[in-house]
Formats: structure tokens, sequence, C-alpha cells
């Protein structure tokens, strides 16, 4: 038996798909311990998704297009069940990122009822609680002897925390917490799985100490009775509603009306409140929004992950279908031939690969501080919020475009649910909006780029910290892409960090010169405001190429290396072209080298061509996990997507009700009247 790079191949598959294997130059298994960030783990994705192969229960009973919303959250639950009672026999226990693609194989990402526990209520216990109220709670959330969510958006205010209307009041007297909604704007609405789920929630609320409002705070609030789950007395509470997609995740509204709960539910790890009502003030004053930063750090993997379905699903399908010639005298090709298809589909592959890097550094960086944190040191809280702040918005916003494209590369079929495609779509694109709104978070970075920009116009260049040290160097006169013997990957980077902080320096200038001309600080950041979020934009766009370097630099197999090179040079390039405006209007890029980079761009999508295919099957996704006939890893599509188009619960009868109690009498009434 020949054994090939590509690990996916399988014999019967089909052989348009298989013939695309044949041509890949690298070990998938190799390049997904880099996706994965560890051969280990990258092992182990493969043995849990083996497991569930083998575990009929743990299937999907039908597809989840065909199912009514009670009908899927009936079935996640079933399945939420199974695996929290054979968790051992699948995963390492504790291990975050296995339990991550467990849900994602058996669960899928349509969410689950305890979506939110994992995602931030235990985060919040965890980073929030002081010890003693992790005893009390975290233990109890870690073995799901509790359900929580963590409820802070309300139906008038998501983005503004300062002006939350939920309070929490205390009572010196009773020693205790009174919170209250004193409006429907001030509604909890949002939460996922605090609708029906829940019975417990981290509830951010703002915080009054004798008729002193101390802003928002977060408290440990039972929500249902632990017996029966019916709400306790004094809550309102539901679920919003369908939504876009997500619609397994019980997305709820929350009302208190005079509430109470002990002093000691105030989540008090950095903070208190002592029984006479002294309050202690935390080493940071952000420091309580630790598990928005949480989640931020988590999800550019989270959308690395939902971009590269799309394209595994677009690149295996593009490889089958077969419509048009280029050359008359042959066959119809693959549309994987169109050098359309691959300029729509490569560049996101590249792009994948880069925020997965970039994902990899985040969560590092968080769990770093979230250590140093602990020990009380808060000085890379800044850093860690305006990294996450800048790379969630633009790789949530480059995670829905490449989902879109995708769609659109695989024609009318994208269209039909078998490719699961607007659920993707849907799911991922829900990330510009959760977790701080995309242009409010490029906002955030904006905040510290301006200050480091007035370091820079102050002389104080060397206080700059290592994320943005290159505002303070000094650029080359031109950019130097196609005019050096061997134009390399420093040449780009160079360019890249130019054009990022040109932008940075004007944009702060605009910001500085309409106060100077008398503008308050308010007015004039607003009156900038578009231009401050292109510099977020850039400088978040530099990190990720910077990140990408890193990593290539950091591969030691020579085939790896090679094609993960060629997918830099293609990323480079395409990143360039997109923002040329910026390259051009300060004459540091000529057209002469745009009309190289675009050279660079064609080459490099020719050569990956034989890795396509490869490219999107090292993400090793089964088919269970991807839910697609289009994606299937086999490619037989045709076949599947006719099955699957009989399996519709409108093709259980041949005449239905609503033709035999409306459509007849229509065309028999019609017939009547021209007799
Ligand atoms: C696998 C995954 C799947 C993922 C699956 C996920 C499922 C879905 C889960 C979704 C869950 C949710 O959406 S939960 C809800 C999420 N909600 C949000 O994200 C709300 C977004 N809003 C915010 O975070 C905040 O309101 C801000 C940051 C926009 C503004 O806050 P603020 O308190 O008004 O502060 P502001 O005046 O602007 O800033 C004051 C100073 O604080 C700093 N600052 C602000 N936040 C922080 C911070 N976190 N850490 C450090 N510093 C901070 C600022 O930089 C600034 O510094 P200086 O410049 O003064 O130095
Ligand atoms: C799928 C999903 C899951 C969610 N899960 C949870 C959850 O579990 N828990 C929870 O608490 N919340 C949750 N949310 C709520 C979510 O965090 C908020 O919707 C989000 O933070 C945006 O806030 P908003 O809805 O108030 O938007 P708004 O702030 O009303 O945004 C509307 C528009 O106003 C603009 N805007 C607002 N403020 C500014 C500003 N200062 N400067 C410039 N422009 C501005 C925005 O850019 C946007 O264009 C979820 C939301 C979604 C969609």
């Amino acid at each position: 038996m020949v054994h090939h790079q590509n690990k996916a191949i399988r014999e019967g598959d089909n052989p348009d798909l298989t013939a695309e294997r044949v041509t890949g130059t690298f070990d998938t298994h190799s390049m997904a311990a880099q996706i994965y960030n560890s051969e280990a783990h990258a092992r182990r994705r493969r043995e849990i998704t083996e497991i569930i192969a083998k575990r009929p229960e743990l299937h999907d009973t039908k597809p989840f297009p065909f199912m009514t919303r009670e009908e899927k959250i009936l079935e996640s639950s079933r399945k939420l069940t199974l695996i929290t009672k054979h968790m051992n026999e699948i995963i390492e226990p504790n291990n975050s990122n296995e339990m991550f693609h467990l849900n994602n194989e058996v669960l899928g990402i349509e969410g689950h009822p305890m979506a939110l526990h994992g995602i931030m209520f235990i985060p919040a216990l965890t980073a929030q609680a002081s010890e003693e109220q992790q005893k009390k709670w975290l233990t109890r959330a870690i073995n799901r002897e509790i359900v929580g969510t963590y409820a802070q958006t309300e139906l008038g205010h998501g983005t503004n925390l300062q002006n939350l209307e939920t309070t929490a009041t205390y009572d010196v007297a009773t020693q205790e917490f009174v919170l209250h909604t004193p409006t429907i704007t001030g509604l909890k609405w949002w939460p996922g799985n605090l609708g029906k789920s829940s019975n417990y929630a981290v509830v951010v609320a703002l915080m009054f100490i004798k008729g002193k409002n101390y802003g928002p705070h977060t408290f440990m609030v039972p929500l249902r009775d632990e017996k029966t789950h019916q709400p306790l007395k004094g809550i309102t509470i539901g679920d919003i509603g369908p939504k876009i997609a997500y619609n397994v995740t019980d997305n709820g509204f929350l009302g208190f009306d005079h509430y109470r709960i002990p002093r000691t539910n105030l989540l008090m790890r950095h903070t208190r409140v002592e029984p006479d009502g002294t309050y202690v003030k935390p080493p940071h004053a952000k420091i309580n929004y630790s598990a928005m930063v949480h989640v931020r750090s988590h999800m550019i993997t989270g959308q690395a992950i939902m971009l590269s379905y799309a394209l595994t699903i677009a690149t295996r399908y593009s490889s089958v279908r077969r419509q048009g010639q280029i050359d008359t005298t042959q066959p119809e090709v693959k549309v994987l031939e169109y050098q359309t298809q691959q300029h729509r589909l490569f560049p996101y592959i590249a792009r994948a690969y880069a925020f997965v890097f970039a994902g990899a550094e985040t969560v590092k960086l968080y769990e770093r501080v979230l250590e140093e944190v602990a020990t009380g040191n808060v000085s890379l809280m800044a850093d860690l919020h305006a990294l996450t702040s800048g790379l969630k918005s633009v790789v949530s916003h480059y995670t829905a475009q490449g989902i879109e494209q995708a769609r659109m590369a695989c024609g009318g079929h994208g269209y039909s649910q078998a490719s699961y495609m607007s659920e993707i779509f849907g799911v991922a694109v829900g990330g510009c909006t959760y977790e701080g709104e995309n242009m409010v978070m490029l906002l955030q970075l904006a905040r510290y780029l301006v200050k480091s920009a007035s370091l820079v116009k102050t002389g104080q260049s060397s206080k700059l910290g290592p994320l943005v040290a290159y505002l303070g160097a000094k650029s080359d006169s031109t950019s130097l892409i196609d005019r050096t013997p061997t134009t390399g990957f420093a040449e780009y980077v160079k360019t890249f960090q130019h054009i990022a902080r040109r932008q940075t320096l004007k944009a702060a200038d605009k910001f500085f010169g309409l106060m100077e001309k008398g503008e308050k600080r308010p007015i004039a950041w607003n009156k900038s405001s578009v231009e401050l979020n292109r510099a977020s934009r850039l400088h978040t766009r530099l990190y990720i190429v910077e990140a990408f370097v890193r990593r290539v630099e950091e591969v030691a197999d020579p085939r790896l290396k090679e094609v993960l090179t060629d997918l830099l040079h293609l990323h480079v390039n395409y990143e360039l072209l997109d923002m040329s405006t910026y390259a051009l209007e300060d004459g540091f890029v000529s057209s002469s080298q745009l009309d190289y980079v675009r050279d660079q761009l064609y080459f490099y999508l020719a050569k990956i061509r034989p890795n396509a295919v490869s490219l999107v099957d090292s993400w090793e996704f089964s088919d269970q996990e991807l839910r697609s006939v289009l994606g299937r890893r086999d490619g037989h599509v045709y076949e599947n997507l006719f099955a699957w188009a009989k399996a519709s619960p409108l093709n259980k009868t041949d005449v239905l009700p609503s033709v035999d109690k409306y459509l007849k009498p229509l065309m028999e009434s019609a017939r009547a009247s021209k007799l």
C-alpha cells in the first residue's frame, strides 16, 4: 500500500478528490500539530474523533436543519448528559482543549445547555471569586451540580457598562445586597443559557453603598430552585426567542424585584465590601471584566476554526464540482481550476492559518496574565485588553467575510442548508457583536494606540511596550519590496509597519489637533473615530502577519515549512493589495511595486493549488463535526444531496395537508370558473 502524505485518503472516495490528495506535498498529521499547536493535542483530537465514531448514541439522530428548536434542545441535552457520564472514557479530565473538541464533534456549534457554564461562568468564578467562595461554588460548578451563565447585557445597554440599570444596593442592616430591575430596559437580555437552562448566574450590576454608585460589579446569584428548577421568588426569567443562528442556546431575559442575596455573594477575590459597608478597591479598575477577556482571548481560535469549516467544505466541493471548460478541447474542469475560485478561497485559507497562529499567542498571553493577576501583578492587563480587542474585531470580521465567500464559491448548493454554511456563518458572525461590538472594541485598542502615539510625539519612544515599539521607529523612505535582489518577509513587515504607524500617527494628530482647536476630548475623539479605527485594524493586521512570520520561522520540517511559507507569501501579498490605498497615498509603495505584488499573488495561488485540499484536510474535521453534505471527506456529494433532500420532512407524504386544504380547492375553483 502506498503511504500518502495526506492522511485523509481512503479507498472508494470520489476519485477527483483523491487525485487532489495525492498531489499534497506534506504530511497532514504534522500540519495538524502546527494548527493545534501541539503534536499531542492533534493526536488526541483524532483519538477522540475515533472514539465518538464508534459510539452511535453520540451521533446526530437526524440532520440539524430538519429539527425544530425544541427538538434540537432535547437532542443536545440528551447528548450532553451522555458525554458528561462518559467524559472520563473519552477525554482527559478537565482538559479544556479536549472538551472543546468533544463538544464540537458531539454537540456541534449551535450551542448546548451548558455552553456559557464552561465559557464564562466557570472562568468568572475562577478569576473573581475568593478562595472561600470558590470552595463553595466553583467545585459544584465544575462537577455540574449547578448550571450557570454570565448575565451582564441588558435590553437597553450592552456596550456601555457604566450605564447598566440593574442595581445591587447594600443593606447594612441585614448585610445583604438587594438586586433590582427598575425598568424594562434594565432587564438582562441576551445571556446564553439564561432563559431555560441555568439555575445560577454571575450577574453584573451597579453596586450602590450608602447612596454612592461604585459602578459595575459581579455577584453570584441563585435564579432557580435547585430541586424543582422553578424560578425563585423575585425573579422573572425566560427565553428571548429565535435568532439568526445559535438556536440551541436559550439566550434569556432576567428581571429582579427587590431580590436579596447575602453580602458574601459579591465576588470578592479582588474587591470587598465589609459588613459595615466599607468598600475595598481592586488593584485594577477593570479586573472584574476578566470573563470577557477570557472569551476574547479564546474566540480567535474558535473563529479560525469556523472559517476553516467553511473553507474545508468549499475547497473539497470545488474539487468534485465540474462545470465549464478552460480549454474547449478538454472536458469540463473542476471549478477549483478557475483563478477566480482560487482567489476567492486561498487567501482565506492563508488567513485561517494566520488567525489560528495568532490565537495560540493570545491564549498563552491570557494564561500568563491570569497567573500574574492572581499574585496581584496587573501590569499586562492593558496590553492584553488592547491586543484581544483588536484581534476579536479583525478576526471575526474577516471570518464572516471568508465564510460568505466560501458559501458563494459553492454556487447554488452553498445556499442549501445541506452545506451547513448558513449556520456556520450565523454562529461566526455573532462574534462581530458578542464580547464587545467590533467598532467599540477597535476604539478600545485605539485608546492604547493614541497613548502610544503621544509617547512617540513627546520623545518617549523608549517607553513603548513591545506590541507598539514599531511606532517609535523611523521608516525607510520607500518600501524595499522588489527593490532588493531577494525580497523577503522583512520588507513586507516593514511596509505594514510603515502603513500602521503612519495611520496611527495621522489619526492621533487629527484627534490632538481637534482638541488644540478647542474641541472637548470626547467630541474630538468621536470626530476622529473612523480614522482611529482604521489605525486599530492596520495595527492588528500587522500583528497577525508578525505572528504568522514567527510561526513559520519556528517550523523545522522542511515540507511543512515550504507550504507554510507559500501561504505566508500569499497572505502578505493579498494583505498589501487589500490595503494598497494606504501604501500608495504617501508614495511609500509605487504602482510598479504593486504590479510585482500582484504577480507574486498569482504565482502563489498557482503554487498552492496542488496543496489546497491537503491544507484544509489538515484541520482534520470529521464529517460529524462539519455536518455538511458538500464538505464530506469522501467527496460523494451528489448521491448524498439527493438522499438528504429525500429525508426532508416535507417528503414524508406526497400530498401535503396545505395542498389538500388550500391549493387543490383553489385550482378546482379556477377550473370550475372556466367551465
Ligand atoms: C471558544 C470561544 C467560543 C466563543 C463562544 C462564545 C459564546 C458567546 C458569549 C458571549 C458573551 C457576551 O457577549 S458577554 C457580554 C460582553 N459584553 C461586552 O463585551 C461589553 C463591551 N463593553 C466593554 O467591555 C466595556 O464597556 C468597555 C471596555 C467598552 C468600556 O468600559 P468602561 O468601563 O466604560 O471603560 P472605559 O472608560 O472605556 O475605559 C477605561 C479604561 O479601562 C480600560 N479597560 C477597559 N476594559 C478593560 C479590560 N478588560 N482590561 C484592562 N483594561 C480595560 C480601557 O482601556 C481604558 O483604559 P485607559 O485608556 O483609560 O488607560
Ligand atoms: C450571540 C450572542 C450571544 C451573547 N451572549 C451574551 C451573554 O452570554 N451574556 C451577556 O451578558 N451578553 C451577551 N450578548 C450580548 C452582547 O455582548 C452585546 O450585544 C454586545 O456587547 C453589543 O452590545 P449592544 O447590543 O448594546 O450593542 P450597541 O452598543 O447597542 O451597538 C449598536 C451600534 O452602536 C455602536 N456603538 C455603541 N456604542 C458605541 C461607542 N461608544 N462608540 C461608537 N459606536 C458605538 C456599535 O458599534 C453598533 O454599531 C450576546 C450577544 C449575542 C449576539
